[in-house]
């Protein structure tokens, strides 16, 4: 029998082949196409510090932890071998982990606004919630510039700043500024209008948190009540020790009031910071004259860490929590020495509250 049909067959088999051919052919030259787009695409968002930022909320790498690292990796080439910003590590070992932002847009400027204490207050949280503002860049190690490095000049200062475009503000955290007898004077030989926060917590539980962060470097570290208690008899209290020390506010704050108005000072409730960091974050907004953009929506209680976190941006697979050094458990210690040092603090305290305009309600 003759193939009539096969000719039919045949031809249908090769038009179906070619379409399929050029579908494919089509595809490939499309997804070619949109690649070879989307690679200058990304780099300009990348040399764009504010839309770096917006594209990786939006779904990218996380924006808070890249600065940071970007700005630690920074400081440490600049920095060198001669002990520059990167000696902030040994003060805040959570100042973030992430790849380096490639960034040539603004300019760096010397910070508007500083954190200036206190340390074991929550100073790291608070910076770390800030930098989701798209209107706040800020250096990621602490610089200690008012402290430690002021003979570096201020050139030094500002080279470790990010850049900044209009309208955005360059901000550092230091918590180590606010019990520096020299800080107030030199902040305000640079610039008398600096906005100052400090973060104040419970100065028992302060004295406490600051203990374990040098128990954790030195296990062989005497006791807490035997640093904090100059005699286990009397009960008197040693001053002499930092970790008591740091939490007469009081007293430090006479030293910034010499120089700087009540009105640049906004005192952040560390203790708010953990139970209502949105309404922390609205009082911190505002002080600073951003739009309220920190929000309830950028928070959740992670249960595991027993403290705030930011909500993963859209498309990270990475949860913002701040590090294991942070919201460490506290040894305990016995509740009389807490006592004795609760009583040492009040009128301190009582005293900062009236100077702040705030009760904080430690006692
Ligand atoms: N969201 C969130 N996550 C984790 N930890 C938080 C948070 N908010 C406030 N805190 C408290 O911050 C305390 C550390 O304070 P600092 O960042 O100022 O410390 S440091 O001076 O920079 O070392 C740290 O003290 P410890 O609990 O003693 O570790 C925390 O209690």
């Amino acid at each position: 029998m003759g193939c009539s049909g096969c000719g039919v067959r045949w031809f249908n088999r090769a038009s179906v082949l070619c379409t399929m051919l050029l579908a494919f052919t089509y595809l490939f030259y499309c997804l070619a196409g949109v690649r070879a787009l989307d690679n200058p695409l990304r780099s300009l968002l990348r040399a764009h510090p504010a839309q770096e930022r917006r594209s990786r909320r939006d779904g990218g790498a996380d924006s808070a932890e890249s600065h940071a690292l970007g700005d630690a990796r920074e400081q440490r080439l600049r920095g060198g071998g001669d002990g520059g910003a990167a000696a902030a590590a040994d003060d805040d070992d959570d100042a973030g982990t992430g790849i380096p932002v490639a960034n040539s847009y603004g300019t760096k400027k010397v910070p508007q606004a500083i954190i200036i204490g206190v340390k074991k207050g929550g100073t790291r949280a608070l910076l770390e919630f800030l930098r989701i503002h798209p209107d706040v860049r800020a250096v990621g190690a602490e610089p200690h510039f008012f402290d430690r490095f002021y003979d570096k000049g201020l050139e030094w200062y500002r080279s470790l700043m990010p850049r900044t475009l209009d309208g955005q503000i360059t901000m550092e955290k230091t918590p180590s500024y606010f019990v520096t007898k020299e800080a107030p004077a030199r902040v305000c030989a640079m610039n008398c209008h600096t906005k100052l926060i400090v973060v104040v917590r419970d100065p028992v539980t302060r004295a406490v948190s600051d203990y374990t962060q040098t128990l954790s470097k030195n296990p062989g570290l005497p006791t807490f009540q035997s640093l904090a208690l100059k005699n286990a008899t009397t009960g008197l209290i040693d001053t002499t020790w930092s970790a008591v020390r740091i939490g007469l506010y009081a007293t430090h704050l006479e030293n910034w009031l010499q120089h700087f108005p009540a009105s640049h000072f906004l005192f952040v409730s560390g203790e708010r910071l953990v139970s209502d960091p949105a309404g922390e974050m609205g009082r911190v907004q505002d002080f600073l004259g951003l739009k309220r953009v920190v929000s309830d929506k950028h928070f959740y209680f992670n249960q595991t860490k027993g403290f705030p976190c930011l909500k993963k941006p859209e498309g990270s697979s990475r949860p913002r929590c701040l590090g294991k050094s942070k919201g460490r458990p506290h040894p305990q210690i016995p509740s009389e020495v807490l006592q004795r040092l609760r009583d040492f603090y009040r009128p301190f305290n009582h005293r900062f509250y009236q100077m702040s305009g705030q009760d904080f309600g430690w006692d």
